[in-house]
């Protein structure tokens, strides 16, 4: 995995587009804004032994006895994930129990939590008040949600922080994203502020919601939604036993795309997302997506010991708007070129970019464009799905949307809300299509259970 990763990393961006984005005539890369610099960090020198290799694998529906106990830090069902995330392996759970700020109150959150599993809120406020004040959380509100961020309640890894589930005294489970604040980045900075007050605004049901956030000292907290169901990419990947139908991955497109339009079509001013990609979409118990977005104030930093990278801000590898490499500008229609990406791995199964496979077909949508240009769009489908019908005719309509949102000049692909009318068609069709067809051979148990 670390090698795969590895390969993955020093993969340039020439390579990845070579051939492929004739038009675009960069000679640079950068995979955030403001770094010039590799592609590839270094590995920290946090000393941080913590090892994070478990797996979870399975939906997470026990979410009632959860909080009873205290923390184990050897690592329990929930400490399971790997680390994911373009840069996610340099953190690995390297932060320390808080000891700067409010000190005291803090440490002894970590101290009663390790011992007896309870929290004292000794902080200005007191519990029940974290949902009526609203955004601002007090450190022993996420101390005491996180039992002090116990390794056993880590479930996630992303380039800019750790994620743990948390449980808020009046019960709601929350995610928690620790990261570091980015250097040049004042305390409560303007810009900072304003991303807040808009992500506080921010609000659809295809939307993971942030619920709040905390600034301690150099470190950022963000407490958003908890979906419990993993990400599509561990989905995709058959990491949960089960295969996600189409109907299932049609569901899943068009509430990404509801999730985008509404962003776009922000009253006042279009929110570009800026990094849509498979494991940022959270799928929930009934296998609907949520899209995570934090936009630029889940920017951090990471000190790799050497260098400074700035992260998240622009995209991933392998969604990212070819324009952007010659523009250094993300727009609703890099959003739409990311959409394209995921519009192609969700029918194909395959990660945008497979360096396992033959040099020719390691970019999945230039491989999946040939196949369909040559009339072959069936072999381009998931080995996991059935070739019915119905499933090729929707296969073939996604990859043709697919193919005009990955257009090489943004304005010739079409708008997120265009999309998103064309999927809800898609998913009606295949709907009706399998429906006649569960009609016609009197059986039961539609897979038309997923609505349009
Ligand atoms: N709201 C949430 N509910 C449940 N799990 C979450 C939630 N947010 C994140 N996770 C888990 O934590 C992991 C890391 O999330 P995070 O957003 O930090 O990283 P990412 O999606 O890889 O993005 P990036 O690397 O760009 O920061 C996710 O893959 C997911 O498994």
């Amino acid at each position: 995995m670390e090698q795969a990763e590895n390969s993955q990393c020093s993969l340039s961006a020439r390579e990845i587009y070579e051939g492929w984005w004739t038009s675009t005539g960069s000679t640079g890369f950068s995979r955030s804004r403001g770094d010039s610099g590799p592609s590839c960090p270094r590995k920290p020198s946090f000393g941080c032994q913590e090892s994070y290799e478990g797996r979870q694998r399975t939906p997470d529906t026990s979410l009632v006895s959860e909080h009873t106990g205290g923390c184990d830090a050897s690592g329990g069902r929930l400490a399971a994930r790997r680390p994911k995330g373009k840069l996610g392996r340099l953190f690995g759970g390297c932060f320390k129990p808080w000891k700067i700020g409010s000190v005291n109150k803090v440490n002894s959150c970590a101290n009663e939590t390790a011992n007896s599993g309870r929290c004292t809120d000794t902080g200005p406020h007191n519990s029940n008040q974290t949902e009526k004040r609203g955004f601002r959380f007090t450190a022993n509100e996420v101390c005491r949600a996180t039992r002090n961020f116990c390794s056993s309640y880590k479930i996630g890894q992303g380039s800019s922080g750790t994620v743990y589930r948390g449980r808020l005294s009046d019960g709601t489970y929350v995610a928690v994203k620790r990261g570091k604040k980015a250097m040049h980045d004042g305390k409560l900075s303007l810009e900072y502020q304003n991303e807040i007050q808009t992500l506080a605004r921010v609000k659809h049901v295809t939307l993971v919601e942030f619920l709040g956030y905390l600034d301690n000292e150099d470190e950022r907290i963000f407490v958003l939604e908890y979906v419990p169901n993993g990400t599509l990419r561990e989905h995709l990947d058959g990491l949960y036993g089960t295969t996600l139908d189409l109907a299932a991955r049609l569901d899943i497109a068009r509430d990404v795309a509801h999730a985008v339009t509404y962003l776009h079509m922000y009253p006042g001013h279009p929110i570009v997302h800026g990094d849509i990609k498979s494991s940022s979409i959270l799928i929930t118990e009934n296998f609907r997506a949520k899209v995570a977005y934090c936009g630029s104030a889940c920017l951090a930093e990471i000190d790799t010991g050497a260098t400074q990278i700035l992260t998240n801000v622009t995209g991933t590898v392998g969604y990212l708007d070819p324009e952007y490499l010659t523009t250094y500008r993300l727009t609703e229609k890099s959003d739409v070129y990311s959409f394209g990406v995921l519009l192609v791995e969700l029918v194909s199964g395959r990660r945008p970019i497979e360096l396992k496979k033959q040099p020719k077909e390691q970019i999945t949508v230039r491989w999946a464009t040939r196949r369909f240009e040559v009339g072959d769009a069936v072999s381009a489908l998931d080995s996991k799905l059935s070739r019915d019908p119905a499933t090729v005719s929707a296969l073939i309509k996604i990859l043709g949307l697919a193919l005009l949102c990955l257009a090489p000049s943004s304005k010739n692909r079409p708008t997120m809300r265009e999309c998103a009318n064309t999927i809800w068609n898609i998913c009606k069709d295949y709907r009706e299509a399998t429906d006649v067809k569960n009609h016609e051979e009197n059986s039961q148990g539609s897979p038309g259970s997923h609505e349009c």
